[in-house]
């Protein structure tokens, strides 16, 4: 058996392109879609995903501004300008590209961005909302992806056994709502689950957001699986890898998502939907 290829880069661009759609309605109603993102400190990834999620937005339209500061900026600083931009009637969408340094409080960052501007759905009032199963525009978006790419591919969550590796803020504990809002049966491991192995097991979907390189291999994946991943590390040569072996899983699993080119550009396509979704409520034209 070798696993189907769940293909989130063509995916991602077939989302951009239909946004592209919606962005000319909002342009043709004079509203054009901003962006506005801020990167602190000299972090070569965060400052990679930046350019990418800039150079997203340039394809479908959606204008976007970069807001660089040093690694010693202080905190009130970034609050002040966030409320500035939450302030700012030409702006939909705030992001604060994550890690910040260490002198930085991330809750009390997000709980200063508007939750109606709040496009990756961190907020606690978004995350509330989704906790209680309540309709939520602003989803995060790695779990936006996953749950995207899955139902894309025709795969069932409604009664699926669902393992989710990793408890973060911004993919395990959001993507296990989600999940449990489709109808899975979830189970959350984290750094200290004993014998991951008999967790893993037992799914029929199994997630890893560890960034912890080669963490599942083959033995600890049912046969017929699905396997998503969305770690991303990088290896001696520099090369992007995931949490999983995926030379080995693919021969067991019945699907799984490449690294590069799996869940990471579904991210980016989400991000640029919730920003759209937040211009569009303006207008009262939602689509999503
Ligand atoms: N404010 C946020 N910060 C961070 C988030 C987030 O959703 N919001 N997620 C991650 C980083 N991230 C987006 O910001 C992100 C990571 C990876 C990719 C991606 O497309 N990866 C490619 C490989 C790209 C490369 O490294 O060359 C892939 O998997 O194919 C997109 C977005 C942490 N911070």
């Amino acid at each position: 058996m070798t696993a189907n290829i769940l293909d989130g880069k063509s995916l991602a661009r077939s989302i951009i392109n239909d946004l592209s759609r919606r962005v000319s309605q909002l342009t043709f109603h004079k509203l054009t879609p901003a962006l506005a993102v801020i990167l602190i400190g000299d972090d070569p990834a965060s400052a990679l995903y930046v350019k990418n999620k800039a150079n997203a937005c340039d394809q479908c339209g959606i204008k976007n501004i970069i807001y660089r500061y040093n690694n010693n900026v202080s905190q009130q600083q970034i609050i002040n300008d966030i409320y500035m931009l939450n302030d700012d009637p030409t702006i939909h969408g705030i992001l604060v590209q994550l890690p910040l340094p260490k002198h930085i409080d991330i809750p009390h960052i997000i709980e200063s961005i508007s939750p109606r501007k709040d496009v990756d759905g961190f907020h606690p009032y978004n995350v509330g909302r989704l906790a209680v199963g309540s309709p939520t525009h602003l989803l995060p978006c790695t779990p936006k992806g996953v749950i995207n790419l899955l139902k894309y591919n025709h795969i069932s969550l409604s009664g699926a056994n669902v393992v989710v590796i990793g408890a973060s803020n911004i993919v395990g504990k959001p993507l296990s709502n989600m999940l449990i809002n489709e109808g899975a049966t979830v189970s959350i491991c984290h750094k200290l689950t004993t014998n991951l192995s008999d967790h893993t097991r037992n799914a029929d979907i199994l997630i890893s957001a560890t960034g912890h390189a080669g963490l599942i291999c083959s033995e600890m994946v049912k046969r017929a699986a699905v396997v998503v991943d969305v770690g991303i590390s990088r290896n001696a040569d520099g090369r992007i890898i995931g949490d999983v072996d995926y030379e080995n899983v693919r021969k067991i699993a019945s699907w799984i998502t490449p690294v590069p080119g799996g869940v990471g550009p579904m991210t980016i396509a989400m991000l640029l939907e919730n920003t759209v979704c937040a211009a569009e409520r303006l207008l009262n034209i939602s689509s999503a």
